[in-house]
């Protein structure tokens, strides 16, 4: 159960009348989402994903939808923020902020191959391109200043390897984003987040990217190291897998080709890939928000990655 703020078919009657959809025909909830209440509707005109955001608020959001908006405009594979007659795409309902995009096909590829890692690499470097001349700036909140307030609250929780790990990775992080290198990396901004759970897919065809509430600007190669550590390992043991790794890198380069200050950066970016969600999920493990609904992910899952990243580094990019 994830629907916060439940939603029928008779409270849309009116409220739908202020977008080019038709009425409304079926709204059913979504279950699996965390963080927001999603639900598909169906309207006269086709298929839509309407979402009422619990936590983000109207200043924060403009931000994330009106970049689904300028990617979606340059044929990047991202749902469609619909706007209303006003030209608007943030609207309220139940007097929080909402949002109706257009519903993706397909489903999750929770075993991906490398056909579908290539897919996903061609699209990210599409979608970095593409965010080049998008006009909002917000820097990534869960960057490197995040990660510097957030380590001394959980390092007491770790035990002492833990912890010599953690000191000296956030160490050697906070030198690498001082260094000529860093300051050379391409940037823009990032979808952040790009899990497996966040890309649908129907077969072997990529429908799009979603889930675009940790998106900001930062530098691509995060982006890209973020994605591997998902999409091309193996997920008991965090190693990487040579072939869908291959893959991504290959199909990113293919459309956007690496820089030399990327090369050189490929292997601190993956322990800060690594690093950005072992500390994100120790936060949550340890110091759990109120009325946490759902059990949260488990942190040893990327101390293994980041272990892995330091002692078995990668291949040299292209
Ligand atoms: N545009 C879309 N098209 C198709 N399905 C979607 C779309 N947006 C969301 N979904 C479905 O809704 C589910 C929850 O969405 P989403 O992951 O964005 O929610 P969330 O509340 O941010 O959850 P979490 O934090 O767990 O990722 C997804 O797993 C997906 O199945
Ligand atoms: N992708 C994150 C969850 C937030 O979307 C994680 O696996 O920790």
């Amino acid at each position: 159960m994830a629907v916060f703020t439940p939603v029928s078919l008779d409270d849309l009657t009116q409220w739908i009348t202020q977008f080019d959809l038709g009425k409304p025909l079926a709204i059913k909830g979504i279950s699996s989402g965390i963080e927001n209440s999603n639900f598909f509707l169906t309207t006269e005109a086709g298929e839509f994903v309407l979402t009422i955001f619990e936590k983000l608020t109207f200043e924060q959001l403009p931000f994330y939808l009106q970049l689904m908006r300028h990617l979606a405009d340059r044929s990047v594979l991202v749902p469609a923020p619909v706007a209303n007659r006003q030209g608007e795409i943030l609207h309220t309902l139940h007097g929080k902020p909402a949002s109706i995009v257009t519903k993706l096909k397909g489903a999750s590829q929770l075993s991906p191959k490398p056909v579908h890692c290539a897919a996903v690499g061609a699209m990210l470097a599409k979608m970095h391109i593409a965010g080049q001349d998008f006009p909002l700036h917000q820097p990534n909140l869960r960057g490197l200043d995040w990660w510097l307030a957030t380590t001394p609250t959980v390092l007491p929780y770790l035990p002492q390897d833990g912890q010599h790990l953690l000191r000296a990775e956030i160490h050697a992080q906070d030198a690498f984003a001082g260094s000529a290198v860093y300051h050379a990396l391409p940037r823009g901004p990032i979808h952040a987040d790009l899990f497996r759970n966040n890309v649908m897919f129907e077969g072997d065809r990529l429908t799009g990217f979603f889930d675009f509430y940790f998106a900001g600007c930062d530098t691509w190669l995060f982006d890209v190291a973020v994605t591997v550590n998902d999409w091309c390992i193996d997920l008991d043991s965090g190693a990487l897998d040579l072939a869908r790794l291959q893959a991504l890198l290959a199909a990113y380069h293919a459309v956007r080709p690496f820089t030399e200050a990327e090369r050189e950066a490929w292997q601190p970016m993956l322990q800060a890939g690594a690093l950005r969600f072992w500390l994100s999920r120790l936060y949550d493990f340890y110091l759990p928000r109120e009325a946490e609904m759902l059990t949260p992910h488990d942190p040893s899952h990327f101390e293994r990655i980041l272990r892995q990243r330091i002692n078995n580094p990668a291949p040299a990019l292209f």
